[in-house]
């Protein structure tokens, strides 16, 4: 569903006058301060640190003004400014935890969607932004390429060498795939030694462009020549790229399949001009 950017700002501004003025007309024997937390929160969820900070000031002013407006009497000259800075405190305690436990979410999608082991995004991260990177590819008509890469030889490395170094070995291929990507393609550890990159706005050259860009940078990283180690490539271009991500995925796996069966250590292509005939 999409949000429009300016509708928190928007509702926080309008419930921020609709209390203020409640809290005018009902008179200093209503209390509506609770109602000020309102715009509070939706500044805390949707907006930044400095928003929310300016929306606690904000609303602790309004509810002064209204107290000095609708003529509520004091004892003492201090007394308002000491509820004021009560109130104050209240506002700012509220945003903070909001602002903390928003944090901690967004922290914790971010873990979600990551690889543990390479940093890269892993397979349900890979999956949704499939969505995003396919709509945009879509909305410009543009071609896009779906690369699915195993390693060749890998189980060797643990058996020899133990599973740390096969461990580091993964982080080190990792890091050359996504120095050899650009930064609007979408690199993913599917699992295992199984890699898969979308790569974004990528005709059938950009694909076998990307093919050489990645077998040079494995040739220069020298993983070959201490690990005995190599990939096998799949990729699939398409000029109207698939709805379903498991389409796309599919055609691309058999062809990284097609490549292992061939003698591993190269790249099989295809290029999908009409998604009906494919
Ligand atoms: N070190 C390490 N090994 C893993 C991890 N996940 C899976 N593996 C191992 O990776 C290996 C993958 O198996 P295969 O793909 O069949 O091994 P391979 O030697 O590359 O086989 P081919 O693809 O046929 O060349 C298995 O031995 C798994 O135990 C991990 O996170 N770390």
């Amino acid at each position: 569903m999409k949000r429009h950017a300016s509708l928190p700002y928007v509702s926080m501004l309008v419930l921020l006058v609709c209390i203020t003025a409640l809290d005018y007309f009902t008179g200093a024997e209503y209390s509506s301060f609770t109602f000020y937390l309102l715009p509070i929160a939706i500044a805390a969820w949707y907006t930044n640190k400095n928003i929310t900070t300016a929306m606690v000031l904000i609303s602790a002013v309004c509810w002064l003004v209204c107290q000095q407006l609708t003529g509520k009497e004091y004892q003492s000259l201090l007394a308002p400014y000491w509820n004021v800075m009560l109130r104050l405190i209240t506002f700012a305690l509220v945003a903070n935890l909001i602002l903390t436990v928003r944090n901690s979410l967004d922290a914790l999608t971010a873990i979600a969607m990551r690889d543990g082991l390479t940093q890269l995004n892993n397979a349900r991260a890979f999956r949704s932004k499939y969505d995003i990177v396919r709509a945009l590819a879509v909305r410009r008509r543009s071609p896009l390429a779906v690369a699915v890469i195993d390693l060749d030889g890998f189980k060797q490395v643990n058996d020899s060498k133990g599973h740390a170094v096969g461990d580091d070995v993964l982080c080190k291929f990792a890091w050359l795939l996504n120095d050899a990507s650009r930064s609007s393609d979408i690199v993913a550890r599917m699992g295992g030694d199984e890699f898969m990159v979308i790569l974004a706005d990528a005709s059938e050259a950009s694909a076998r462009a990307y093919d050489a860009r990645v077998r040079k940078a494995f040739d220069a990283s020298g993983l070959k020549e201490a690990y005995g180690i190599d990939f096998s490539m799949g990729v699939v271009s398409y000029a109207v790229p698939p709805q379903d991500i498991a389409r796309a995925t599919q055609a691309a796996d058999a062809l990284m399949y097609t490549a292992k069966h061939d003698g591993k250590a190269h790249t099989a292509f295809e290029h999908v001009a009409n998604l009906a005939a494919a």
